[in-house]
């Protein structure tokens, strides 16, 4: 369905002028490869600057690649990006082109400029806005809705006009659980009805782990890791974590929890860790008993998620454990 082959960009370097500071060049795609088959939906997930918009801007036509080649159900995207819209519909970070309109006509327009009739395009709007229970807020001006509305409303244009291929940058955005729930079943929904592909950004690996069938993990413009939510996380298998959250601080005076306090990811008073089993039960024989009890507030034992994965293969990067 979609085949991408050794993609790279680099964002040249800009030099430095007077009151404004220079910018290094950046590799935002590094020899990327993916295959993704037909309904299947599939996720690139990643840090923060990781390469991803870049990666998909250059999938859908948006930009041209250094090097390498997008092949979409037969097209060469890199020498025929004007085709790309046939074939895909491209839901992007920003809404700017369709602010000033209604929900219901930026539905409507994305309908009509998708090749749909007139009495098709309306009946497709209104299917897609009662999909998505946005048909209250119909007549509202896109840059008069919240932030999450507005979300809501680009998914809603992007669905109008059926494509085979959905890619969507980063769709739930600010989005509440019920608007996010709409979303993911519109999603679902298009895939076994009609077999329509979808390519995702998300930064909400939770919610990869549940929507996605595979999952690309970009770190540094290169994909680290590939596969099925289970098989990724079967590359922490054999891990339990343990969430610890302390009343006030850590009793470092402990000399067991001292002794862990390097292997910990902090985030406030909660450390997480990721151990052997019996480490754990270790852990949680020393937290439970002793001094160390009266400044535990909770802690949970769990089996490796997503986001475990995701930590550790971002760990392994920067301590040079895979080659990045
Ligand atoms: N127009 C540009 N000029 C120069 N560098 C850029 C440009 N756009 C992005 N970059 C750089 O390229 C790298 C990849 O950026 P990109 O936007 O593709 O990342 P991302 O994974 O989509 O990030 P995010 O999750 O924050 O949206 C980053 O280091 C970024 O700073």
């Amino acid at each position: 369905m979609c085949a991408v082959r050794g993609l790279t960009k680099t964002y040249p370097a800009v030099r430095a002028r007077r009151g404004a500071p220079g910018t290094p060049q950046v590799r935002a795609t590094d020899d990327v490869r993916l295959d993704i088959g037909r309904g299947e939906i599939f996720g690139l997930l990643g840090p923060n600057g990781a390469g991803k918009s870049t990666l998909v801007r250059q999938i859908t036509g948006l930009m041209r690649p250094d090097s390498g080649g997008v092949e979409i159900l037969g097209h060469d995207i890199v020498r025929h990006p004007e085709r790309a819209s046939r074939i895909l519909a491209f839901l992007g970070q920003e809404s700017t082109a369709l602010d000033e309109l209604t929900v219901s006509l930026a539905a409507e327009t994305t309908g009509r400029l998708r090749g749909l009739d007139a009495r098709t395009a309306r009946a497709e709007r209104d299917a897609v806005l009662d999909e998505l229970g946005l048909t209250a807020l119909a007549g509202r001006p896109l840059k008069k809705l919240s932030g999450g509305q507005r979300r809501l409303a680009c998914v809603a244009s992007a669905l109008v006009g059926e494509r085979p291929l959905l890619v969507l940058d980063e769709p739930t955005t600010g989005m509440d659980p019920v608007a996010r729930r709409a979303v993911w079943a519109a999603v679902d929904r298009r895939r076994a009805e009609r077999g329509t592909t979808v390519l995702l950004v998300t930064h909400n690996v939770i919610e990869a782990e549940t929507v996605l069938d595979r999952v690309a993990v970009l770190d540094q413009g290169r994909v680290i890791a590939c596969d099925t939510p289970t098989g990724l996380k079967e590359q922490v298998a054999g891990e339990v974590r343990v969430d610890l959250v302390w009343r006030e601080r850590a009793p470092l005076h402990v000399p067991e929890v001292a002794a862990l306090q390097e292997r910990a990811v902090e985030s406030g008073r909660r450390w997480t860790l990721r151990l052997a089993p019996d480490e754990a039960r270790a852990v949680v024989a020393t937290v439970t008993g002793g001094s160390a009890f009266a400044a535990l507030d909770d802690f949970t034992l769990a089996t490796p998620s997503l986001e475990d994965v995701y930590l550790a293969l971002g760990g392994a990067v920067r301590q040079g454990l895979v080659k990045a």
